[in-house]
């Protein structure tokens, strides 16, 4: 049993960057959550459900031991931390916490490819995810594992190259390296337990999932309603951004236009509009969507 006293627990990051977008999915599915007097534990006042708020290091493991039903992680986390045993299941990207685990150097050392990595020191904060890669290309280089700070290693001659997440380069171009390898693409996953929790929360989690998938699909969808000459239907259809098929009704005292509503699951730009526009639409509103099942 992965539950204690008949709560569900989510794992979340206590404080780090995905620990604001975590609590907002969380509050986003239904949950509300208060904060007590317990930094280690939020509680869900309307759902039998806690949050355990932990370094994001311990997630994967507190999910695939049980200990969690659910956790929401960095894919670079979870890679780094899978070793043999159990494993949690990840169920779904999130869209958040967006990142790269990228090889960068000095503009000093001569880079041409993979192979000029042979024979050097890499500092990372992912020694396994680096180690295979190398291993994967036959590659012998010597890795230095440093907790923080990466990026400061070739200054100090710790190391000659580096291994680490970047986002904007702000940092890598504030320590004057260049990025050349991309390691691995990450974002913030929701991982579920292999451990089932008792048979009274089944429903529960299932429905919590279910919920969090909804405000994932939703985000940045949009609702577009439009009129449209009967004529100009298909090219409009085509035109709507990760649209399935739309909804078509007759507009009253107009045999020769149509209304259309379509849920597009893409971003919605000025520059969309205007093609609908000069592709005939007119009338054209488009609005967010709360929530979607
Ligand atoms: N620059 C970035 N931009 C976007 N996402 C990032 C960035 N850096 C890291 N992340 C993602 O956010 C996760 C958490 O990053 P953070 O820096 O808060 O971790 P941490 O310092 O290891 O925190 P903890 O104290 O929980 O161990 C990373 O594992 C990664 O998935
Ligand atoms: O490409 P950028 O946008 O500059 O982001 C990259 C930086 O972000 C992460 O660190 P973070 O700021 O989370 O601090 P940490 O090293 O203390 O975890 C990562 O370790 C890089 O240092
Ligand atoms: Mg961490």
């Amino acid at each position: 049993m992965s539950t204690v006293q008949g709560r569900l627990r989510i794992a979340v990051q206590k404080s780090g960057r995905l620990s604001e977008r975590s609590l907002d999915l969380v509050r986003d599915a239904g949950l509300r959550v208060v904060k007590g007097n317990n930094d280690l534990l939020y509680r869900v006042e309307n759902y039998p459900i806690d949050l355990l708020r932990v370094r994001d290091d311990d997630i994967p493991t507190f999910v695939a031991d049980g200990v969690c039903d659910l956790g929401i992680v960095g894919e670079n986390v979870l890679e780094e931390v899978r070793n043999g045993g159990p494993t949690a299941e990840v169920l779904m990207p999130l869209g958040f916490g967006r990142c790269t685990l990228k090889i960068a150097i000095p503009p000093t050392l001569a880079y041409d490819g993979p192979a000029s990595l042979d024979g050097l020191r890499i500092a990372t904060s992912y020694p396994k995810i680096l180690r295979r890669w190398l291993d994967e290309r036959n590659i012998a280089a010597d890795i230095v594992t440093m907790r923080g700070a990466v990026e400061v290693a070739p200054r100090l001659k710790l190391a000659s190259a580096i291994c680490d997440l970047v986002s904007t380069g702000a940092t890598l171009e504030a320590n004057g390296l260049a990025p050349k390898e991309t390691v691995l693409d990450s974002q913030a996953v929701l991982i579920k337990s292999p451990v089932a929790p008792e048979a009274g929360l089944q429903h529960l989690l299932d429905s919590i999932i279910e919920r969090m998938a909804g405000v994932v699909s939703s985000q940045g969808a949009k609702y577009v309603m439009l009129n449209a000459p009967r004529s100009a239907l298909a090219a409009i259809t085509a035109i709507l951004p990760g649209a399935g098929a739309p909804t078509v009704m007759p507009l009253a005292g107009r045999d020769d236009a149509v209304a259309v509503h379509a849920v597009c699951q893409e971003a919605v730009f000025w520059e969309t509009l205007e093609r609908l526009k000069a592709a005939g639409a007119s009338a054209i509103l488009v609005l967010p969507i709360e929530k979607m099942m």
